[in-house]
């Protein structure tokens, strides 16, 4: 498996790791990582007139001298600029040694156009912003329309966080070691990668393991053996029973939206729960999916115990206020264990999310209850700010940080969307997902994914899992499809997304669809 994303400080005992378990030491963790990082150089760029190998005085710049090595090596035109040596008897210090190229500064950095940077001036021990001389080489960089090869990390680009340190590269490549990093996933160190290359270095799974990681990239490696498919002896409600709250008479598509995509990831029954005054328009609208009138809090105990829906998605298209944080707390309060009758999961979307921005706490206490059924939210960046206004204001923490720190106050799993979105348990796992594209940027495109959660969460699978699996299938089918998507496509077009889940292996562990 090499969905495990690491942080700096794991990398750093990965290497640790390696070295003291041998035989390989740090030169060479070096030595191969520059190699890897060459080899890719020389196969891309063969025809390159020139290449300028920029090195920082840490041991990102000592894979540089290795790589300017083996160019140079290779009949390669090469030149070395250094924004410092080396310290002496470090690996770098070897590396630079071995180099027969010699160094000239980096404030004299002077490419010619159309030649390739390799970028080892920074990478994990970047620890200030980028200024100076940097700064001044990736200007120069961007202005020549240079193409950039990163070595780890685009200099600038924080690997745990993905902000930008004052300016980074924008690489066109770039080779990272062992296991990719947040910054490679996290906007905006994304953008700043271009390709990502993972090469191996030698550090091995069971090291990896050893420390236990806690984000993960998103993506079936991490949930496919948990996706339900239906036993040979289902029926209809042992596939799961969804209930979807519908607003009012003008706003009910958004939940025929989740209703539809909670069928279409296989909850075998979905009810639309439909205010009095909005029972005609949904029935107007709804075959397959049944309907029933749910005005007030009381309704959903009576449907609870009469028809044993296992999960409900509360908030799209709902509105905003006292009826929904009555409804939201009633479904909280009606977890297995204080009824034989009782639900498994929730997910609460939107307005179900927006409605407690006054009182939050009355939500997470709610939440925190041993009764609870599993919770998972699905905020977009303002409701986050809404519910989470102080975690949402620290400028320092990445958005990794704000989901974890999110989910473990709110005893939730928070999916908090965007282009990068990132999916959080309250026991600390994390995944990030990177499969998605812009066209999802569509109005009701989060009612479907929350459609999607509740079908996966009602069928039984684990709030982690389902929120994972539904954020990495709908970005899938966004992808995908491609130009022309609306909400309306999502349900249908991610049917040949499931098709290919369940044929790797679906119920069963597969990595079949590893992208
Ligand atoms: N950890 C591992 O397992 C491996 C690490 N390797 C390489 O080692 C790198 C990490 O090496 P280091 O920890 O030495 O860190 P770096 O080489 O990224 O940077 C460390 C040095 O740069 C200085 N520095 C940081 N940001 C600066 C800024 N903005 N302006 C000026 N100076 C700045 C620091 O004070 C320190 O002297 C990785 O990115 C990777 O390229 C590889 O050799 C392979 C194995
Ligand atoms: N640029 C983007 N790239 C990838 N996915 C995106 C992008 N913009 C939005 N999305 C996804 O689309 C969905 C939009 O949801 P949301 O903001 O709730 O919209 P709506 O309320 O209109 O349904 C989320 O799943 C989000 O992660
Ligand atoms: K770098």
């Amino acid at each position: 498996m090499s969905h495990e994303l690491l942080t700096s400080a794991e990398m750093g005992e990965a290497d640790r790791l390696t070295i003291a378990a041998g035989p390989t030491d740090g030169v060479g963790l070096m030595r191969r990582a520059g190699r890897a990082v060459a080899t890719e150089v020389l196969s891309r760029y063969p025809s390159a007139a020139h290449v300028h190998v920029l090195c920082g005085p840490g041991n990102n710049g000592g894979d540089g001298y290795v790589v300017a090595r083996i160019l140079a090596g290779s009949g390669v035109a090469t030149t070395v600029w250094t924004s410092g040596p080396p310290r002496p008897g470090s690996d770098a210090a070897v590396a630079a040694a071995e180099c027969p190229i010699k160094p000239r500064p980096l404030s004299d950095f002077d490419p010619g156009p159309r030649s390739i940077v390799v970028d080892a001036l920074y990478g994990a021990g970047l620890s200030k912003p980028l200024s100076g001389e940097a700064a001044r080489a990736v200007n120069l960089a961007a202005k020549l329309h240079l193409r950039v090869v990163a070595v780890d990390l685009p200099s600038g680009i924080s690997g745990d966080s993905g902000k930008v340190l004052g300016t980074s590269f924008s690489a066109d490549l770039t080779v990272t070691f062992a296991r990719k990093k947040p910054g490679h996933l996290l906007l905006p160190g994304r953008e700043r990668c271009g390709e990502i290359v993972l090469a191996d270095i030698g550090i091995v799974a069971e090291i990896i393991a050893r420390l236990q990681p806690r984000t993960f990239e998103n993506g079936p490696a991490l949930w496919l053996r948990d996706l339900p498919v239906p036993a040979i002896d289902a029926h209809k409600y042992k596939r799961g029973h969804v209930g979807v709250f519908s607003g009012g008479p003008n706003a009910t598509g958004a939940a025929r939206l989740s209703a539809l995509a909670a069928a279409r990831s296989g909850a075998g029954a979905v009810t639309v729960l439909s205010p009095g005054n909005a029972m005609q328009v949904n029935a107007a609208h709804l075959t397959s999916i049944m309907l029933r009138k749910a005005d007030e809090a009381a309704d959903i105990e009576a449907f609870v115990g009469e028809r044993r829906p296992s999960a409900f998605v509360l908030g799209p298209g709902f509105g905003i206020g006292e009826k929904t944080r009555a409804f939201a707390l009633a479904l909280l309060a009606s977890g297995k264990p204080a009824a034989s009758t009782g639900i498994d999961g929730l997910v609460f979307d939107a307005d179900a999310i927006t409605s407690f921005r006054e009182a939050p706490d009355v939500l997470f206490e709610a939440a925190r209850r041993p009764d609870a059924p599993a919770l998972v939210m699905t905020p977009h960046e303002g409701e986050f700010a809404r519910l989470f206004a102080d975690i949402a204001d620290d400028n320092v923490s990445s958005k990794l940080d704000k989901a974890r720190a999110a989910a473990a106050r709110a005893n939730a799993v928070i999916v908090y969307k965007g282009a990068d979105t990132v999916v959080a348990a309250p026991d600390g796992r994390a995944a990030i997902n990177s499969n998605g594209a812009a066209w999802l940027a569509t109005a009701g495109s989060g009612d479907v994914l929350s459609g999607i959660t509740t079908g996966l969460l009602a069928q039984g699978m684990p709030a982690f899992e389902a929120a994972c699996a539904a954020v990495w299938i709908h970005a899938e089918t966004g992808r995908r499809f491609g130009p022309g998507l609306i909400a309306e496509d999502l349900p249908l077009a991610m049917v040949p997304v499931l098709r290919e889940l369940v044929a790797a292996g679906g119920g069963r562990c597969s990595t079949a669809l590893e992208r």
